[in-house]
């Protein structure tokens, strides 16, 4: 099944969908591929390496400062104060309680404050940061609107796919809440909607731009993962 590649032609078939259903189904196959990955189901287990989350963490940390310029963005280029003030209430979160997990797991997981404060990116943390900053830069709206729902919506969901299972560590345990607590929930499931309503309005070029940025985002999450194993792959 291909999905059609103009979101017109996707609402043609499927009347009742919106815009963010053509983001994730044109996102395939790796939506599902990072949004069901091996580890965030060891993450849920408990079973996951203590190595394997260091280096995913710390090349993490440095995708969340992308990231929390990326939320300034959204709070610059936002119309008006409605949607100024959740991005603002999320990116407080971030640089509050997601920091402070943050620094408590590289002092449990021992790595090193050299490490976290100028980690060595792997080429799919630097492919991100490009993404985040180029969008950032972009002076557009739904284009930052494409990228943070990428990486929310899908964290939302892995996140919730760990249903009630919470391992003994902290720095699982906590990764996990982080992103399946009702607050998280509410905000992606807000972004969500606003991403419907500015991607909706906005012209077939837009639309366009829109959809490629947030299926490059789903294969870099995917990449992502996959990096936390595999420090040596290239691709
Ligand atoms: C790579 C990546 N994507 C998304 C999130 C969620 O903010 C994260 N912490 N890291």
């Amino acid at each position: 099944m291909t999905v059609p590649e103009s979101f017109q032609a996707f609402l043609n078939e499927n009347p009742d969908a919106a815009f963010h259903d053509w983001l994730r189904e044109s996102a395939e196959p790796f939506w599902t591929k990072a949004t069901a990955h091996r580890f965030t189901e060891e993450l849920a287990e408990g079973t996951l390496d203590p190595q394997v989350c260091a280096r995913y963490l710390v090349q993490d940390y440095a995708f969340v400062d992308s990231f929390v310029s990326l939320l300034g963005y959204a709070v610059a280029y936002a119309p008006a104060m409605p949607q100024k003030r959740p991005f603002a209430g999320f990116l407080a979160a971030v640089t509050s309680e997601e920091n402070d997990y943050f620094l408590r797991s590289f002092q449990a997981l021992g790595v090193p404050e050299t490490q976290w404060r100028d980690p060595e990116l792997a080429p799919v943390t630097a492919e991100l940061l490009s993404v985040l900053q180029d969008s950032g830069r972009s002076g557009s709206y739904p284009q930052v609107l494409a990228t943070l729902l990428a990486a929310e919506w899908s964290y939302l969901t892995w996140g919730l796919a760990c249903g009630d299972r919470r391992p003994q560590a902290f720095w699982m345990a906590e990764w996990i809440d982080l992103h399946a607590l009702p607050e998280f929930e509410e905000f992606v499931t807000w972004l969500r909607d606003e991403t419907s309503r500015v991607g909706a309005a906005a012209t077939p070029e837009v639309q366009q731009q829109m959809c490629r940025t947030f299926r490059h985002m789903m294969q870099l999450e995917e990449r992502f993962f996959d990096h936390a194993y595999d420090p040596e792959a290239r691709r």
